[in-house]
């Protein structure tokens, strides 16, 4: 480890971030009583251009008046280049209550976008007198923002998680595909005639994983469009799991429960993870760094890895 220590993220789940557009309150209370644990109302690209205004209504009366029990809540602000970001801040600050948790930043590219937005957010909370401070999140979704991804994740004490936005980042890439995160039919290679199809999103999955445990943050897997396909996102949420994210949006209410399960690791998981602790107490016991479990080396690094499971493990548990 470097002398300067690794932080450890927010100490809260993020297996499920439920996204719902803000100009469709029916969905708000079922959005409340789901199984996510995060919740999303949106005011960008689900909404149209003539609906924010009321969007932004329906959202701030919903922050206020609807249980959202002990989910994180967080509202998805349009993007610095329109004209209605700053009246989605000035709004949601001056009039939301103190239930409203985050405000996701959409398509951020440097790390000044997010210095903007904490400017105007922190002489709101001044002037009215709030006195729980809104935390962000951002999401990489353009060539911009993963070319920036460190200096983003380290732009303010506020962030406390980055997403990789799979649709717009393709777009702003040029990348040739329609579909929204998952395999894509022309990324393959072939070996004896069978055609593999390997992980277009995976260098930007990494990317923002590595900023993000370098800051401190929750790095969180984005949409997965075809929400008629569960073993497509099985296949994509597990591959983000195994690359280091906490989580994924869920674009639809049949995605909750996927994202629960491959985020929250699983009884023979936590076993594994508690009998490496229990044989490497045992090895140091006899004076060795490391030892064998079952067959395979584990060391002192095994010990962290150990931890990762088990601290996830204890948050559910908790
Ligand atoms: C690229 C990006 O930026 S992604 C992030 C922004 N996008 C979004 O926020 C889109 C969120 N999702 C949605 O708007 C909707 O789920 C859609 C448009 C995809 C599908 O909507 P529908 O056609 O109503 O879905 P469907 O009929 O399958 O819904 C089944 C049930 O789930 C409910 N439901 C649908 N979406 C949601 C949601 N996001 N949250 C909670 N409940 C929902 C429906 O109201 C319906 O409830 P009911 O059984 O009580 O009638
Ligand atoms: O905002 C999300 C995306 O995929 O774009
Ligand atoms: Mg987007």
């Amino acid at each position: 480890m470097s002398f300067r220590q690794q932080p450890l993220p927010p100490a809260r789940l993020n297996r499920c971030q439920l996204f719902g557009p803000g100009s469709r309150p029916a969905l708000f209370a079922k959005m409340a009583a789901s199984a996510a644990d995060v919740i999303n109302l949106d005011l960008e690209d689900s909404v149209a251009p003539a609906d924010k205004d009321q969007a932004r209504a329906n959202i701030i009366a919903a922050i206020n008046d609807v249980d959202w029990g002990t989910k994180t809540l967080s509202v998805r602000i349009n993007g610095l280049d329109t004209p209605f970001w700053y009246r989605d801040v000035v709004d949601l600050l001056e009039q939301a209550g103190d239930r409203l948790d985050q405000i996701m930043i959409p398509k951020a590219g440097c790390a000044a976008d997010i210095y903007a937005v904490d400017a105007l957010v922190t002489a709101i909370e001044r002037a009215k007198g709030r006195t729980k401070p809104i935390a962000f999140e951002v999401i990489i979704e353009s060539a911009a923002g993963i070319c920036h991804v460190e200096e983003i994740a380290a732009a303010s004490p506020r962030l406390q998680a980055i997403s990789l936005g799979a649709a717009d980042f393709a777009a702003s890439m040029g990348m040739a595909t329609t579909g929204i995160g998952g395999t894509q039919e022309n990324y393959y290679m072939i070996r004896d005639g069978q055609k593999y199809w390997p992980d277009p999103w995976h260098w930007a999955q990494t990317a923002i994983v590595a900023a993000c445990r370098t800051h401190g943050l929750l790095p969180v897997d984005g949409p997965f469009g075809d929400f008629s396909d569960p073993e497509g996102f099985r296949a994509q949420a597990l591959r983000s799991a195994t690359l280091g994210m906490v989580g994924k949006w869920a674009i639809h209410p049949s995605q909750i429960a996927l994202a629960n399960e491959v985020f929250s690791p699983s009884e023979a998981a936590v076993t594994e993870a508690r009998e490496i602790l229990a044989a490497m107490e045992k090895a140091k016991a006899e004076g060795a760094g490391a030892t064998v479990y079952k067959g395979r080396l584990v060391d002192i690094a095994s010990i962290k890895q150990a931890e990762v499971t088990l601290r996830q493990s204890d948050l559910i548990g908790a």
